[in-house]
C-alpha cells in the first residue's frame, strides 16, 4: 500500500529536532545585520531544510514558535515585504506557520499569496491526472516510499528507503517518457522526487511578486538550501536581490548559512534592529 500524505486540518505532528551541527566552513558570510535596510530590502524565504530542520516525513517537522515571532516581528519592519517560498501547498504553510500570516509562493511557484492577508491565488493549471494516478504506482509498490499529493505537483519521498533512489528515478523517467516533454519536469530535492508541470517554478512567480507592492523596489535578499531553489537564484540579478544557500555553496549565491539555526538567528538579529521609515 502507499501512503498518501494528508495534513489533517489544523493537525500536525510535531516532533522536536536535535539542532544538527554548525559543520560548514562559513568562508562567505551573509551580510551583517547592521547592514541591512529595512526599507530597501524584502526578504524571501525558503522553508524546508532553511527555515527549518528536515523530519522523517512531511509531516515530521517543528516550527518553533520563536521562528513565527521572529518573522512575524520582521515582517511589520519590512512594511509586510516577507515571504515564504516553498514546494509545498499554501494550506499546509499556513497550518505550520498558524497563527502568521504573511505573503506566500507555494508548490513550487503554483499559487501565490502576494501580500499578507490576500485572497489566495492559483497560477497553473493542476498535474495531469493519468500523470499522477502511474506515479502513484510507485509507492504503491515500493516499501517506505511516500507519496505527497499536491494538487499541482506529485511529490515521491525516499528519506525513509534511501536505497530505492534509483529504482524510483528510472521508474519516473519510464512513466514520464509517455507524456509531452515540455509539459512535464522532475525536481530532484532533498530525498524527494518531485513532479510538476514545467509551466511554473519559483524564479517565474518570485519575478511575478517583485512587481506588486510592498515588494516592488525593493532588493531582494533570497535563503534557500536546494537545487529547486536555482530557479530564484539566477534571477535574483534582475531585481539587484542577493541569494544565500543554507547547508552547501550553490551557483549565484554570495553567502552561505551553515544551518537552520543560524538561519533563524539571523532572522532574529534583522528584526531587532531599527526599521528606517518608507518615505
Ligand atoms: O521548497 P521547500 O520549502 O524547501 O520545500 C521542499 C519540499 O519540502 C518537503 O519535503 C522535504 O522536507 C520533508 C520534511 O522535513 C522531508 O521529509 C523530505 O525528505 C524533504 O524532501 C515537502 O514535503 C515538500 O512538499 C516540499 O516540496
Amino acid at each position: 500500500m502507499h501512503q498518501i500524505l494528508t495534513l489533517p486540518e489544523k493537525e500536525l505532528q510535531v516532533v522536536t529536532m536535535e539542532e544538527p551541527p554548525g559543520s560548514l566552513k562559513k568562508s562567505r558570510r551573509p551580510m551583517s545585520a547592521d547592514d541591512f535596510d529595512h526599507a530597501a530590502n524584502a526578504i524571501l524565504l525558503d522553508v524546508d531544510g532553511t527555515l527549518i530542520e528536515f523530519g522523517p516525513t512531511p509531516l515530521d517537522v517543528h516550527v518553533p514558535p520563536s521562528l513565527k515571532h521572529t518573522l512575524s516581528k520582521l515582517r511589520d519592519k519590512l512594511g509586510g515585504a516577507l515571504c515564504l517560498v516553498s514546494g509545498r501547498p499554501l494550506e499546509h504553510l499556513d497550518i505550520l506557520f498558524s497563527p502568521l500570516n504573511v505573503a506566500c509562493i507555494g508548490g513550487h511557484g503554483a499559487e501565490n499569496r502576494l501580500a499578507p492577508g490576500q485572497v489566495l491565488s492559483a497560477t497553473a493549471a493542476p498535474i495531469d491526472p493519468e500523470l499522477r494516478n502511474r506515479l502513484l504506482g510507485i509507492a504503491t509498490n515500493t516499501p517506505g516510499v511516500l507519496a505527497e499529493g499536491k494538487k499541482y505537483s506529485l511529490a515521491l519521498h525516499y528519506r525513509l528507503a534511501p536505497e530505492q533512489e534509483e529504482y524510483i528515478r528510472s521508474e519516473i523517467e519510464r512513466i514520464c517518457a509517455d507524456f509531452p516533454a515540455d509539459a512535464v519536469e522532475v525536481l530532484p530535492g532533498k530525498a524527494v522526487f518531485e513532479i510538476k508541470p514545467r509551466a511554473f517554478n519559483k524564479g517565474v512567480a518570485v519575478r511575478a511578486l517583485m512587481e506588486v507592492p510592498p515588494f516592488k523596489g525593493r532588493k531582494p535578499i533570497f535563503l534557500g538550501d536546494d537545487v529547486t531553489d536555482e530557479s530564484v537564484f539566477s534571477m535574483l540579478g534582475e531585481f539587484n536581490g542577493i541569494g544565500y544557500s543554507v547547508g552547501r555553496d550553490l551557483n549565484f549565491t554570495e553567502g552561505t548559512f551553515a544551518t537552520p539555526r543560524e538561519v533563524r538567528h539571523w532572522l532574529y538579529e534583522l528584526q531587532r534592529g531599527n526599521a528606517i521609515s518608507v518615505s
